[in-house]
């Protein structure tokens, strides 16, 4: 997606495409690779690790890391979407190392009633997208987390209801501090009887 990003050492001059490792500086052209590789690499076995921030910057890299040199790396650049600006970039690593700390006193939101989960894990994921913690990336990141919460949970996870528009509605409707339909969404993922 296009930043509103303030002058930005990591695009090319000019330009608001992002360095990438084979040099693409045509955005539809990066676009269809970081697509391609991502798919790629999410279809392989994923880091194993302890559902902390570590692990959670592992994922990033594994999933960035045919694109970006960077990939798992915080970004050192503030930046904001649709007029919503994200923490600043030196705030990133104290405000992901409490998230994570959160989700661990809760036992990772294992053994919860679906709701319960889907209440709990819309509030991590609010709260990581606030954080924005990846330059790029980040989108695919929360989701890809968010199918390690449910299986770590014992929870199915049903891809077919991640419509676009409803996921990027719930999460800006979660930055304003709405999180219900970051909630509903997040029930109708892992709730086996939804078609
Ligand atoms: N105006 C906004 N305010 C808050 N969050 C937003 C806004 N617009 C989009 N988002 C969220 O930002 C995330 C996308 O961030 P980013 O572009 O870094 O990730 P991506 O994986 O590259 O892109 P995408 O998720 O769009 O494929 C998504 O979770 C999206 O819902």
């Amino acid at each position: 997606m296009v930043y509103t990003a303030e002058s930005d050492p990591l695009c090319y001059p000019g330009t608001t495409v992002l360095r990438n490792l084979l040099d693409l500086e045509d955005q539809s052209e990066i676009d269809e690779y970081e697509v391609a590789m991502f798919v790629i690499r999410s279809e392989e076995p994923w880091p194993e690790g302890e559902l902390d921030y570590a692990h959670y910057q592992a994922l990033h890299r594994h999933l960035f890391q045919d694109v970006y040199a960077w990939a798992g790396e915080a970004r050192t650049v503030r930046i904001g979407k649709g007029g919503n600006w994200f923490c600043y970039p030196e705030y990133i690593n104290q405000e992901m190392v409490r998230i994570f700390a959160e989700l661990a006193s809760q036992n990772y939101l294992s053994g919860l009633a679906l709701e319960v989960f889907s209440v709990k894990a819309a509030h991590v994921l609010a709260e990581i997208n606030a954080v924005h913690p990846f330059r790029e990336g980040n989108g695919r990141t929360q989701l890809s987390f968010l199918t390690i919460l449910a299986e770590n949970s014992g929870l199915p996870f049903n891809p077919d209801v991640l419509e676009r528009n409803r996921v990027i509605s719930a999460m800006i409707d979660s930055f304003s501090g709405n999180e219900a339909p970051l909630a509903q969404l997040i029930f109708d993922i892992v709730n086996a009887n939804t078609s």
